[in-house]
């Protein structure tokens, strides 16, 4: 395998934990109308980049694609999941305005009344965009885009005062690390829209950090070429793919699995029509993996599927 200093790092501490410095991508992440992740697991990423956990500031965007936000309105609103989360954290009752997003944008065929009435009380900003050919997903994402190259602006919580410190308009050339929330279950088609919407912006729109994050899985693209991941086994389990949904064929080897794949394993090349590497195992935290084809790796989110 290709040497360490080629390799991208994948480390899914730089989604959880406060920035040291400036140097760190920031984060914008994007809600989607699935079900959200375990309380912790969410917790830690919505708060992500914040130096006191509680300050205003977050990481650096937060949006609510069209239904998503009922999502975010019945976990820390209506209260409606608290019962069903093993590691509820009470420091959040009684704080709900920590847990406001900073848009809500889709066709909006799915918001409901109560959740728009409630955020948009809070002045939140809801925006209806009716495009027939972008899914409230690209939507999204598309904003999100316009605001690094400087052609749209940053939304601006209504009860924030223009002396607010809300970071910066910022050049195309600094990207956000993107967090999708969701998506990955549920709906078939949505399934593979976010497969697709992963591919796509990696491959053909220069995106080169996206994580997927849901209630039992999460998922990355992984380019043509070398990936180191370091993965927190407290909060992925040890359940892993490597799916080769968005080329024909791909030649991957990998390090720091139960099954490695390799050349001299039965799972190369891996492929729809022969062979995928599912329900593998992680041996360790840290995993390499290279690849001459785009290449999904997915793994379990710990407590997602009790
Ligand atoms: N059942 C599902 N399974 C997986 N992802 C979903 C599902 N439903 C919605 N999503 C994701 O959440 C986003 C917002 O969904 P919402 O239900 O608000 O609108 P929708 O009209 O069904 O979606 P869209 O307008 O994007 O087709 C979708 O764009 C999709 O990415
Ligand atoms: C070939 C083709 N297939 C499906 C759609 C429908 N569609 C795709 S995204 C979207 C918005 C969902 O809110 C809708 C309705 C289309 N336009 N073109």
């Amino acid at each position: 395998m290709t040497a360490d200093k080629d390799a991208q790092l994948w480390d899914t501490r730089s989604l959880v934990q406060a920035k040291a410095g400036d140097a760190a991508p920031r984060n914008a992440m994007v809600v989607l109308n699935s079900p959200l992740p375990p309380q912790s697991l969410f917790r830690k990423l919505w708060q992500n980049g914040t130096a006191s956990s509680w300050s205003r500031e977050g990481p650096d965007l937060r949006f609510c694609a069209d239904g998503g936000a009922n999502r975010l309105y019945d976990r820390f609103v209506k209260g409606k999941d608290r019962a069903d989360e093993a590691n509820w954290d009470a420091a959040v009752d009684g704080d709900e305005d920590q847990w406001l997003p900073d848009l809500i944008l889709g066709d909006l065929d799915s918001l409901r009344e109560d959740t728009r009435k409630y955020y948009e009380g809070k002045g939140v900003v809801v925006e209806r965009d009716p495009d027939e050919f972008s899914t409230d997903l690209g939507k999204n994402v598309s904003r999100l885009a316009a605001i690094e190259a400087g052609t749209a602006s940053l939304p601006r919580h209504a009860s924030e005062s223009p002396a607010d410190s809300r970071p910066s308009q910022r050049g195309s050339s600094e990207q956000y690390q993107l967090v999708i929330i969701g998506g990955l279950s549920g709906r078939l088609d949505q399934t593979i829209h976010t497969l697709h919407a992963l591919t796509l912006l990696a491959e053909k729109e220069g995106r080169d950090r996206i994580w997927t994050i849901g209630k039992e899985s999460a998922a990355l693209l992984l380019t043509k070429g070398s990936h180191r991941l370091r993965i927190d086994v407290s909060l992925f389990g040890k359940t892993c793919g490597v799916l080769p949904v968005g080329c024909s064929e791909a030649y991957v080897t990998t390090s720091g699995l139960e099954w490695d794949l390799g050349p001299t394993a039965y799972m190369y090349p891996t492929s729809l029509s022969t062979a995928v590497s599912t329900s593998n195992h992680l041996v360790q935290e840290d995993v390499r993996i290279e690849t001459d084809k785009p290449v999904v790796w997915t793994m379990e989110v710990r407590g997602g599927s009790e």
